[in-house]
């Protein structure tokens, strides 16, 4: 089966011991927390994508950001590959708000709500918070069931 690949994009904002979740209210990962992020558009990097998503989404404005990790999600049968960009924003302008497809909320580190979320973020948020850069693959069958994971840490993430 021939695949096709979509390039997302996932910001995450974190201060010190609270992380900043919006619990989406429509599209794709409904009724998750997650990080801000979406699609890639044509004509747009992945950079800028990931300004535009955590703007129009949280209302966050990035002004440095550093990337952490390539996320690959297969879904069985499915022959859409989801490359997922994860940025950590270092540094930000404005306070979070309420979009028509987020809703924004500081959570501590120590609790964050992973009984609502992606399955996968259990196995890859732990990493992201100890600060390390890394690739993770994981191969899905429907929404709620990881069939085959893999992570690894690398030193550098093309931009
Ligand atoms: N398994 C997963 N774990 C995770 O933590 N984040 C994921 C994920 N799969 C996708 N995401 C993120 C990537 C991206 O930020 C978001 C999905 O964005 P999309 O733009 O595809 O969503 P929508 O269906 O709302 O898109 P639009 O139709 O463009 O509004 O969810």
């Amino acid at each position: 089966m021939a695949t096709t690949r979509k390039l997302l994009t996932l910001a995450m904002v974190r201060q010190g011991e609270n992380i900043l979740l919006g619990f989406k209210k429509k599209g794709f990962g409904q009724g998750k927390w997650n990080g801000f992020g979406g699609k890639v558009e044509m004509g747009e990097t992945i950079c800028q994508a990931t300004i535009r998503e955590l703007e129009e989404e949280s209302g966050l404005i990035a002004k440095a950001m550093d990337k952490v990790a390539i996320l690959e999600f297969e879904f069985l049968n499915d022959p859409v590959i989801l490359e997922v960009h994860v940025y950590d924003i270092v540094k930000y302008e404005g306070e979070p708000i309420e979009s028509d497809e987020m809703v924004p909320q500081w959570f501590p580190v120590n609790d964050i709500p992973y009984e609502k979320m992606w399955l996968d973020d259990l196995i890859w948020y732990p990493e992201y918070l100890k600060g390390s850069k890394f690739k993770a693959y994981f191969l899905y069958e429907g929404f709620d069931k990881i069939l085959k994971h893999s992570i690894s840490p690398v030193q550098e993430l093309p931009l």
